[in-house]
């Protein structure tokens, strides 16, 4: 798949990230703390979410939210996971939307990822892809060529934590029985 440009942030575009399939790269520098979108979310009551959409691929892209789960309209579906996540998210259920922000600076060519939490409903293939972007490394100095700047910018170092939520909210099929408990105590 072509990158494809996304017209209200002309430096994020949509491609191809290997196993983890379609992701949000950046073409340009990030500075940290930038809002990066704000996306509308699509409320599924939790009734309704229990009887039908847990068992489609609605399950695959929405957040906990107050009284069901929310499907973010926009971006907010497209952040694969990162356990060193580069984009924080802070819902406002008052709005119905969630803003996302850079936790650092980000640099050309990364992608974007935010935390979906611990409770992963897939195997995590960024130590994969990791493993192969070092063999290719490996290779590519081996041959005397210094790497991309996209290799470069995700072997930086962690990110640090962030006041904003991390994705103990972005709910997949495994945590969905925690869902009201946590809500209810919040
Ligand atoms: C909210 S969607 C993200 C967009 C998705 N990649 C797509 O192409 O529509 C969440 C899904 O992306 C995939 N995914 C996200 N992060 C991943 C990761 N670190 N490793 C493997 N798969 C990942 C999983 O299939 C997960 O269910």
């Amino acid at each position: 798949m072509d990158p494809i440009p996304l017209f209200n942030q002309a430096s994020l575009v949509i491609q191809d990230c290997g196993l983890k399939g379609r992701g949000v790269v950046t073409r340009l520098q990030i500075p940290a703390r930038t809002v990066i979108d704000i996306s509308p979310i699509l409320l599924f009551p939790t009734d309704e979410y229990t009887a039908h959409g847990q068992y489609t691929q609605l399950d695959h892209y929405t957040y906990r939210w107050q009284g069901g789960m929310a499907l973010a309209m926009g971006l907010g579906s497209m952040f694969n996971h990162s356990n060193k996540p580069n984009v924080g998210f802070q819902r406002d259920f008052v709005n119905k939307l969630i803003r996302y922000s850079a936790l650092r600076d980000i640099e050309e060519g990364e992608e974007l990822c935010i935390s979906y939490g611990p409770n992963l409903w897939f195997p995590d293939m960024e130590d994969e892809e990791e493993s192969i972007r070092e063999d290719k490394r490996e290779r590519d100095t081996d041959s005397g060529y210094n790497g991309s700047s996209r290799d470069q910018a995700r072997s930086g170092s962690p990110v640090s934590d962030s006041e904003d939520e991390t994705a103990e909210s972005f709910l997949g099929r495994f945590t969905l029985s925690h869902t009201e408990d946590e809500d209810d105590s919040s």
